[in-house]
């Protein structure tokens, strides 16, 4: 009883000492994420359960912590940002070697106000997350992936064309020369998303993710294939619909593929990432809590168990407030912010099981030390490539894309006698 009551009091206390930071915009009630919330207030007995449950088990075990290098943990105490790191396990293969990659994510708010010039804006955001990119280095990831639009704000809610300035080639851009270079420093593949100019292309923009393998060199790109009409994410009005169709880049620790952001409430552009034999998806993105928050935590799981295949799941961290107040047509006040970027970004794995997420209002780096054979495995056992009926399914869109389709929708005959 007197155990009981201590650890009551200890619970407590360490409650006290989070809830200093319930004012804290973004934080959950002090916490800075469902999984900490539910730590800190639950029994651990109580909070394993809830754990196995939330986050599933990875080869029938929790999840594993994983430690990182000193080096990397004291950068992202001096620069302030949340680190975890995680290892998904895979069962040994008698025929093939492990293939053990780690891979990071990285989230950010972005560095310096809207209002001052944008090269400077830019030149913030690249300085701000050097240090991360060190951290990642330093924990030797091989593939990290940064937010959409990184190099600047997600400004496309205000519909202001300036905005575009941030704008630059794949080849030759700003942001590309300064990630080639770490890239080459560390042997690590890097995926960066930026707002593209295609000069070539009557100075097109797009939103793109750049692929650049780990020795500098630029792999190719891909372009966002579902621009969002929705709220204020007014993105149609700078660019369209990409059209690089479902690349999987083949680098020198796995095939991966990019899904942009709104992409990921399309289950079909999912799955043709999949059959181009992606291994990893990154779904770097932009996002808002009142508008998308219940959904974060389950459509990358979802298209990691539906295509077998691991998603690492990228969100913007905290407000940005631009010069000149914007509407979308929606009726809703003027206003000079999209809300609150909750961050939360997380890996999910082919087998269900996923890691907790980063903080919803800090910058952060997630690490996930992944053996890309749980692809295969998870395939051989459950089949979902095998069972599915793609014959089936092309067909049903064929019929659907002809002017003359219709619904196939059998009316119970005696709802149209009572009609
Ligand atoms: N950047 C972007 O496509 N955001 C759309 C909102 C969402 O998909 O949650």
């Amino acid at each position: 009883m007197a155990e009981l009551s201590k650890k009551v009091e200890e619970r407590s206390c360490t409650g006290e000492i989070e809830n200093k930071n319930v004012s804290k915009p973004g934080s959950l009630h002090g916490y800075e994420s469902l999984y900490q919330l539910l730590e800190s207030s639950l029994k651990p007995e109580v909070f394993q359960e809830v754990s196995r449950l939330l986050l599933g088990l990875n080869c029938g075990k929790p999840l594993e912590r994983l430690n990182l290098p000193v080096s990397a943990t004291a950068i992202s105490s001096k620069s302030d940002f949340d680190i975890q790191a995680y290892r998904f396990h895979t069962d040994e293969e008698h025929e093939r070697k492990p293939r053990v990659v780690r891979v990071g994510l990285i989230q950010n708010s972005i560095a310096i106000p809207t209002t001052l010039p944008m090269p400077h804006q830019k030149n913030a955001i690249m300085e701000k997350i050097l240090p991360m990119i060190d951290a990642a280095g330093a924990s030797g990831v091989n593939i990290l992936c940064l937010q959409e639009a990184w190099m600047m704000p997600f400004a496309f809610c205000t519909r202001e064309k300036s905005w575009c300035q941030f704008a630059e080639p794949v080849d030759g851009g700003e942001t590309t020369k300064f990630l080639q270079a770490l890239a080459l420093k560390y042997n690590m593949v890097i995926v960066s998303p930026i707002l593209e100019r295609d000069i070539d292309h009557g100075e097109t923009i797009w939103n793109t993710a750049v692929i650049i393998g780990n020795q500098g060199n630029i792999m190719g790109k891909h372009r966002k294939n579902h621009i969002p009409r929705v709220g204020d994410f007014n993105e149609s009005t700078y660019y369209m619909e990409g059209n690089t169709g479902h690349p999987v880049f083949e680098t020198s620790f796995g095939k991966i593929a990019v899904n942009i952001c709104y992409g990921r409430h399309h289950p079909l552009n999912w799955l043709a990432f999949g059959l181009n034999g992606a291994e990893i998806i990154f779904n770097p993105s932009a996002t808002v809590g009142e508008l998308s928050e219940p959904m974060w935590p389950i459509e990358a799981r979802n298209a990691a168990i539906a295509n077998s295949y691991f998603v690492g799941s990228i969100n913007r961290v905290g407000i940005e407030t631009f010069p000149n107040p914007f509407t979308s047509g929606d009726g809703k006040p003027q206003h000079s912010d999209f809300g609150h970027f909750y961050g939360s970004s997380y890996f999910s794995a082919p087998d269900a099981s996923c890691t907790p997420s980063l903080s919803r209002y800090r910058d952060g780096l997630m690490i996930s030390e992944m053996d890309l054979n749980l692809c295969r495995q998870v395939k051989d056992k459950w089949g979902f490539q095998m069972t599915a009926r793609y014959e089936m399914y092309a067909e049903e869109l064929s019929h659907y894309l002809k002017p003359d389709f219709k619904p196939h929708v059998i009316t119970d005959p005696l709802l149209q006698k009572r009609a």
